[in-house]
């Protein structure tokens, strides 16, 4: 149902389907009429596949992406994954909202993903687990590069360049699977286990785009600070995470479109 063949796959995370206003050309599909394809379940995904170009660059976004909480087999959440791989694409920037863990980040900074840590798949919840498809990758994939460091030294460069350095961050982001959020004594446990940032999401997306070869960039939004004392009062809401999500995707998404332009001419350039 569409001539493009996107080279680039934009995941959107909570409240950040406005990432997709950045291109042209557009053309949108409901998940709920792709046959096979997983609805979003959750609010601030809008579940809905847009195509579209920036400057000459043909991208895909996903507006909303899949949970394990809302009951998805990590098969289900990364499927897109892979069926972008058949169709071409060779870059994929995932984006989601997460609660700092490090003290010194603050609501509304922007952490770049430098490296994760894939808390389910200790616990043998992992995408990759079962009979390996060759046709996609090999058995025990490296990830100890998950995350392009050429892509990562571009945002600082676009970061820069758009005016937005002070809010910028680079860390580890750790997966749980939900829905809650974290009690005060897992809070201090990640913090122990070196984590900067939490959230429900992403984690299988990039383990299966780099089992198949795909360059990968994560960008994570702080929406909150996660509890570390039992003697703060603050709690935590989804709401309040599609708020901030909401208040920062302007400059998200003047981003997302410049490193889209950036990194294929990146890729041109090294491969
Ligand atoms: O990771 P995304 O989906 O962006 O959103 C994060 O925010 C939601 C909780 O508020 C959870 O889905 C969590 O994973
Ligand atoms: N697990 C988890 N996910 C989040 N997503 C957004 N904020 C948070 C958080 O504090 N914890």
């Amino acid at each position: 149902h569409t001539s493009q063949r996107p080279k680039v796959l934009v995941i959107c995370g909570s409240g950040l389907g406005l990432l997709a206003d950045g291109a042209a050309n557009k053309q949108t599909f409901r998940y709920q009429d792709i046959p096979n394809f997983p609805v979003s379940t959750v609010e601030g995904h809008e579940g809905c596949l847009v195509f579209g170009t920036i400057e000459n660059t043909s991208c895909v976004f996903m507006q909303g992406h899949f949970h394990l909480y809302e009951g998805y087999s990590l098969c289900q959440v990364t499927f897109p994954v892979r069926i972008f791989k058949l169709i071409g694409v060779e870059t994929v920037l995932v984006t989601n909202a997460s609660g700092a863990i490090c003290p010194d980040f603050k609501v509304g900074d922007i952490m770049i993903i430098k490296d994760h840590i894939n808390l389910p798949g200790f616990a043998g919840q992992h995408p990759l687990c079962g009979p390996n498809d060759e046709r996609f990758g090999i058995r025990f994939p490296c990830m100890s590069d998950a995350y392009s460091k050429d892509l990562r030294r571009l945002t600082w460069d676009v970061g820069n360049e758009i005016g937005c350095s002070d809010f910028i961050r680079e860390g580890v982001y750790c997966m749980v699977s939900g829905p809650n959020f974290e009690t005060i004594a897992e809070a201090r446990m990640l913090l122990i286990l070196g984590c900067d940032s939490v959230g429900m999401s992403i984690v299988p997306e990039v383990t299966v785009a780099k089992h198949c070869g795909l360059r990968v960039l994560g960008l994570s939004l702080i929406t909150n600070m996660v509890s570390l004392d039992y003697s703060r009062e603050e709690k935590v809401n989804h709401e309040e995470v599609l708020q901030i999500s909401k208040m920062r995707a302007e400059v998200l998404q003047k981003m997302v479109t410049m490193l889209i332009s950036r990194c294929q001419q990146q890729s041109i350039n090294t491969h």
